[in-house]
């Protein structure tokens, strides 16, 4: 008996099949999330991410501790500084927002005692009815990422969050098995396309040809010679994560369950985005980081991500984090609001910022 029959789930399993595919199966399997017997309908991330905008908003904010935040909260530059910041974080967003994305880098700093502290702030951020998005940023190929999937995702893994955030250097399709877990236990990804660094415009304006029919009728698609279609690096990425999504989820929700990091700070257009392509039913969920501290703004939303705004998650980190612990809750109340009005207002141009 493997331990995810016995009932001792993924994170803990010592000895499974070779591939995810073989482990989910066509339509997934409850012995793949350690369960049993037939898998429970789950509602999908993007369902809930979707009840979310509607009942909350749009609103994330990053749980970034910086060690000059960790100075300014009079918190100690170690785990339980972060640990004691995360919770803190988390108190002050409940009820005020729907989401939370605890910036792991920050917890992996103090080994294992950190990733004890995030433990408690990503069990602390889903007790309290949050969506945690855990931004671990992982990619391996495919047997490897697989591992990082039911790390960040499985029902009862340490580390279990909503949604983690991938890079897909080793291909889109290096992430399947992480799709398909995070399908099958209603969770969600988000991987980066075109992110908001000033670094990333030349690998991911890249142009890169590819043979795929299915990629050639897609997101981001250049004029095509004899099947073959250009995209940029970054347009080929959302082209696939749309195709997964478009063969996948639950028919008639409007949001997909696999997202993409799309930074606010970037014309998308440069960067081979197809933004009503992208929108299409199921739309493509997106994390926009990129405002405050990396200069977007909440007003720019609407020009920046077009028909994709009704799918986008702003995030901040510093620009409320900076507020400190006293500060915090009115914060990030008064983020929430500007964003709501500058939401609510029509929108004017459609053509991007140009950072
Ligand atoms: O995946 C991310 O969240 C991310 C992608 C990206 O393109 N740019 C980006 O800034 N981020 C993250 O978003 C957060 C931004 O923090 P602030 O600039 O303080 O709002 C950091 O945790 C970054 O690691």
């Amino acid at each position: 008996m493997t331990s995810t029959e016995d009932g001792e789930g993924l994170a803990g399993a010592v000895s499974e099949p070779p591939s995810a595919d073989r482990r989910l199966g066509a339509g997934g399997s409850a012995t793949a999330l350690g369960g049993h017997g037939e898998l429970p309908a789950v509602r999908g991330f993007g369902a809930r991410l979707a009840e979310t905008f509607g009942t909350v908003g749009q609103l994330c904010v990053g749980i970034d501790p910086h060690d000059y935040l960790l100075d300014a909260w009079g918190l100690p530059r170690s785990a339980s500084g972060v640990r004691e910041f995360g919770l803190r974080v988390v108190d002050a967003a409940a009820g005020l927002i729907g989401i939370i994305k605890p910036q792991v880098a920050f917890y992996e700093l103090y080994g294992a005692a950190g990733f004890a502290a995030l433990e408690e702030v990503l069990a602390a951020g889903r007790a309290a009815g949050l969506l945690v998005i855990a931004d671990a940023k992982r990619g391996d190929i495919g047997t490897s990422a697989e591992a990082y999937g039911r790390a960040w995702l499985a029902a009862g893994s340490p580390l279990e969050a909503d949604a983690v955030t991938l890079t897909a250097y080793a291909g889109v399709g290096s992430l399947t098995a992480v799709f398909e877990l995070a399908e099958a236990a209603g969770k969600g990804a988000f991987v980066l396309s075109a992110t908001s660094n000033p670094e990333s415009f030349a690998l991911q304006t890249a142009q890169v040809a590819t043979r795929s029919a299915d990629s050639a009728s897609s997101a981001g698609a250049a004029d095509s010679v004899a099947g073959a279609a250009e995209f940029s690096t970054a347009g080929l990425v959302a082209s696939e994560v749309s195709t997964f999504n478009g063969q996948h989820g639950t028919a008639g929700d409007r949001l997909g369950n696999i997202g993409l990091v799309l930074g606010a700070t970037k014309n998308l257009l440069d960067y081979g985005i197809d933004r009503d392509l992208l929108a299409a039913t199921p739309a493509v969920p997106v994390l926009a980081p990129g405002f405050g501290f990396q200069g977007a703004r909440f007003d720019q939303v609407q020009s920046v991500f077009g028909a994709l705004t009704a799918s986008t998650v702003v995030a901040v980190s510093r620009s409320v984090l900076q507020a400190g612990p006293s500060g915090l809750e009115q914060s990030i109340r008064q983020q929430a609001d500007e964003l709501a009005e500058a939401l609510s207002r029509p929108a004017a141009g459609v053509t991007g910022a140009t950072r």
